[in-house]
């Protein structure tokens, strides 16, 4: 054993054995004269999982690569169990630390076996031969990532998202406590970022610390412990997912207009997010919904993420649209399914759409509940409509009563389906074409 060895070994015998915390410290880092980092500091605990979001061009990438030991930061220090990144040997610091870098491409052919086994290289005293264990850790690491099956194929003549994957297996068979991933699902399929982020989601589990870069934010906040958004060179939010996955962060930090909500199926956040090409000094300050279903649920929530006031209802409690107004705070006219409206109702109805600039009708059914709702449309002063499905089908059998909706129908904007979550566009459409907006409004 050389010296240098030894005092490799020594060090990570300092270093402890997992799990460890990373801690960075006051760092900043410019690259000429373009400051990327300024004063960050942040801990992230053992065992933790955590995602760094934000912006392109943020520093993601800078911070993993100055917590990796790989970009030295101009001023402060990155730590991992209290030892500064930099005192340590690559090959100390390789054993401690694993990275999925963002751009996977290799500069060489060699099978993906060999490949997997250079995340050994650590382990092994320089010039030995691969242990039985080894062979083990690169085998599992091929099982876990799914990769077992390319396992003699060169790595060069995979796929990009196949190839994340076997960088991926490379970084678990260096069994490090602490890894650090650059956008480990941006080449893979759905099934294949799922399936990839339960599996950090384990190695989590089993006591790993794993910094990811995620641009997905869906996905972050539905797998990592812990967020932290990067904005304009520092960390502009810290915490979980629930605290950091909101349309207010997303306003501040990605200038983005954006709903969040909750995923139905898992109950984490969902961000849709929606593009800004209105002016928006020119849009109504109160739109009302009258609808049902996904349809007008959209659109209460794309009309309320850009800042409008917005009235839903009535509604019958349970359907979908309630369900996705209250999840954004916002109180709808609720009624019993299948029932004739009272009359309390209908003059609610009838306010709602008065004191409304615009009325959209998303998806609305002429049923039992609604018709003594038809005069009401009388009320609004500028009405656009959009239709999901064949209205014919959904109003099947509704007799006069459609009849008569149908004029209301010709009266309004109509809006193509595909852009039910471009409402905010389609009302200011309407207020431009009647920017009087009067009573007798019969425009269309
Ligand atoms: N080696 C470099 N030399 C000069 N500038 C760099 C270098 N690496 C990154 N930058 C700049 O630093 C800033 C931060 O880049 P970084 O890759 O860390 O951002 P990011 O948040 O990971 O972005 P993305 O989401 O697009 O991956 C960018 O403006 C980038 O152009």
């Amino acid at each position: 054993m050389t010296d240098a060895d030894r005092r490799e070994d020594t060090r990570e015998s300092e270093v402890g054995p997992e799990p460890v915390t990373v801690s960075a410290d006051g760092c900043s880092l410019a690259f000429g004269d373009l400051s990327v980092l300024e004063d960050v500091s942040l801990t992230i605990e053992p065992g933790e999982f955590v995602g760094f979001v934000g912006p392109n061009g943020a520093g993601k990438t800078t911070l993993l690569r100055l917590i990796s030991g790989a970009l030295t930061p101009d001023i402060g220090s990155v730590t991992i169990d209290g030892v500064d990144v930099h005192d340590l040997s690559s090959r100390a610091s390789s054993r401690l630390v694993s990275v999925v870098p963002q751009d996977t491409t290799l500069s060489f052919s060699f099978p993906v076996r060999d490949v997997v086994e250079m995340g050994r290289h650590p382990h092994r005293s320089r010039f030995s031969s691969p242990t039985p264990a080894d062979h083990e850790a690169v085998e599992r690491a091929l099982e876990r990532t799914r990769t077992a099956d390319l396992a003699d194929r060169p790595i060069d003549e995979i796929s990009g998202g196949q190839r994340q994957r076997v960088v991926l297996a490379r970084a678990i068979a260096q069994e490090t406590p602490v890894m650090l991933l650059d956008e480990p699902t941006a080449s893979l399929d759905i099934t294949h970022q799922v399936e990839t982020l339960e599996l950090v989601r384990n190695l989590v589990d089993e006591g790993r610390t794993v910094v990811a870069a995620i641009h997905d934010l869906d996905l972050a906040a539905r797998y990592c412990d812990r967020l932290v958004v990067l904005a304009d060179g520092g960390v502009a939010r810290d915490g979980a997912p629930s605290a950091v996955v909101t349309s207010d962060v997303l306003a501040a930090s990605f200038d983005a207009t954006a709903v969040v909500t909750p995923n139905p199926v898992t109950g984490t956040e969902t961000v849709t997010a929606f593009r800004a090409d209105c002016d928006e000094d020119s849009l109504p300050e109160r739109v009302h919904v009258l609808g049902s279903g996904t349809a007008a649920g959209g659109v209460v929530a794309r009309l309320e993420a850009a800042g409008i006031e917005v009235t839903l209802g009535p509604v019958s409690s349970g359907d979908a649209a309630a369900e996705a107004a209250r999840s954004i705070g916002i109180d709808p006219l609720e009624t019993e399914p299948f029932t004739r409206l009272s009359s309390e109702e209908v003059d609610s109805a009838g306010r709602l759409v008065r004191d409304a600039d615009v009325t959209v009708l998303a998806d609305f059914v002429v049923g039992t509940g609604t018709r003594t709702l038809l005069p009401v449309l009388d009320e609004s002063e500028s009405l656009v409509r959009i239709e999901t499905g064949p209205f014919e089908e959904r109003n099947a059998g509704s007799g006069a009563a459609r009849n008569r909706y149908e004029s209301y129908r010709e009266r309004a904007l109509e809006v193509p389906q595909r852009r039910v979550l471009d409402a905010v566009t389609m009302v200011f459409e309407k207020s431009q074409s009647n920017p009087a907006a009067s009573a007798d409004s019969t425009d269309g």
